[in-house]
């Protein structure tokens, strides 16, 4: 991936557009002259041909601002639009640089009359961290222009530029915007992300109290630190109480038990603030595992595979081939983070982790509701997991006994940790 960044003040002819229909992307770009090429399907077919397009993406203000509004306009869009909407998620980027990416949506209106949906978009192009085009038919054919609904004034103004078909990115898309929005490699950037939301969450406040205490773990524990990591139901609990017991380990978890109270409210946040929150956990974990490890082995109940993994696997939108490639540097593990001696990703069959969820009494998920879309996700987890670099990484599979499976580990633990 280019390490060039470039400005957030759009020019929107030097972009690539990405729409997102049916799990799969059309590309297309704005262009001052036309290629002589039809517009990509996403036009054509509008219904009846008499569909009313636009595109919002969210752009200006600073990225805290960027990210709330992103994470509210498609519920605003779907409570405000006239019934005869369709909303799909859009982005704007610049073939493979990084930073590039700007969020946003696709609208297709096919309700009677179009003066609630123009107004509504008006109102938002013109108060809101959103750039508003709409698309037009422009000649016979398939040929479409697209034009900004810019302020009066700006350079942009009431030109129009042709639409046409795009390549599809080497690195996709949503890729671009990984590194420090959604995985943090450093206490600094996650830290600076936490500060800056102090004034819209009152959590935000006491998390940094909690950090502003924190020793950084400057020399390797004595002892062995080893991770238990995993999707939900596969048996990171039943392990690590075992492995404790077994090892006569201390047992940590990330985030620590001191984050619990501000943790519902992070989750409620978009992925740059609530990223950050788990992030800095892991921080404080360490500083946890650099105490207790001087005394005895610590096994810890997930750390930073877990921030990581699903981070990228949220962020990264389509099929599992979409990932960024094994060896990129969005799998790095930060450098001020203490690496613990082993890494054990415990890995189930979906079935099996299903039923245990269901006999757990938590079988109501939403993952088993949008059965579809969550092979998928739990596909890109348990890949991201398995790219990380850093520490000794080692898959187990969980479906034996709870016994056979800490023997299993416990043969691992030894081998490796000289234990
Ligand atoms: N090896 C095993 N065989 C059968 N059942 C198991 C095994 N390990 C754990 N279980 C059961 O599966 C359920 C999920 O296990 P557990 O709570 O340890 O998973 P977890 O990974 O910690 O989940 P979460 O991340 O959601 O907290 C529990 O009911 C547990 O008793
Ligand atoms: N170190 C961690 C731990 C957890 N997460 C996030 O929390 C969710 C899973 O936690 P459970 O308590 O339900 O097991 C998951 O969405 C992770 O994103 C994390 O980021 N870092």
């Amino acid at each position: 991936m280019a390490r060039r960044t470039v400005s957030l003040v759009p020019r929107w002819c030097s972009r690539v557009f990405s729409v997102e229909l049916d799990g799969a992307a059309v590309y297309f770009a704005p262009r001052e002259k036309h290629r002589g090429e039809d517009a990509p399907r996403l036009f054509g077919d509008a219904r009846g041909g008499h569909a009313r397009l636009y595109s919002l993406i969210v752009c200006g203000g600073d990225r805290i601002t960027r990210a709330k509004f992103h994470g509210e306009l498609r519920d605003k869009l779907l409570r405000e639009l006239p019934p005869g909407c369709d909303v799909s998620p859009m982005s704007s980027f610049v073939p493979d640089v990084r930073d590039s990416l700007l969020k946003g949506y696709f609208l297709k209106d096919n309700s009677q009359g179009s003066s609630t949906t123009e107004g509504l978009l008006r109102d938002m192009s013109q108060r809101d961290p959103v750039s508003v085009c709409s698309y037009l038919k422009c000649v016979e054919g398939q040929v479409w222009t697209q034009r900004l609904w810019s302020p009066p004034g700006s350079p942009e103004m009431s030109k129009d530029f042709y639409v046409v078909p795009s390549d599809a990115p080497e690195c996709h898309p949503s890729t671009l915007n990984i590194i420090n929005s959604d995985v943090f490699y450093s206490f600094e950037e996650a830290h600076d992300v936490i500060k800056q939301c102090g004034d819209i969450i009152p959590e935000a406040a006491s998390v940094l109290e909690l950090l502003r205490s924190r020793v950084e773990a400057r020399s390797k524990p004595d002892f062995p630190v080893i991770v238990v990591e995993g999707l939900d139901a596969t048996g990171k609990t039943t392990l690590t109480e075992s492995l404790r017991d077994a090892l006569g380990a201390t047992l940590l978890r990330s985030p620590p038990q001191c984050l619990s109270p501000a943790r519902a409210r992070f989750d409620r946040e978009p992925p740059l603030i609530r990223r950050a929150f788990y992030a800095l956990g892991n921080y404080i974990t360490a500083e946890q595992i650099g105490q207790e490890g001087m005394k005895k082995p610590v096994i810890v109940d997930r750390f930073w595979h877990s921030t990581a993994a699903y981070a990228i696997a949220t962020a990264v939108s389509g099929q599992a081939c979409n990932l960024p490639a094994e060896g990129s540097e969005i799998y790095r593990w930060p450098g001020d983070l203490l690496q613990p001696s082993l890494v054990v990703l415990l890995t189930l069959d979906p079935e099996e982790r299903k039923t245990r969820l269901r006999n757990r009494g938590q079988g109501k998920t939403e993952e088993e509701e949008k059965l579809d879309q969550n092979q998928l996700f739990r596909i890109k987890v348990e890949k991201a997991y398995q790219r990380i670099s850093g520490p000794a990484f080692v898959t187990v599979d969980a479906s034996p006994s709870a016994d056979q499976v800490l023997q299993q580990v416990l043969r691992l633990i030894r081998a490796k940790c000289h234990l």
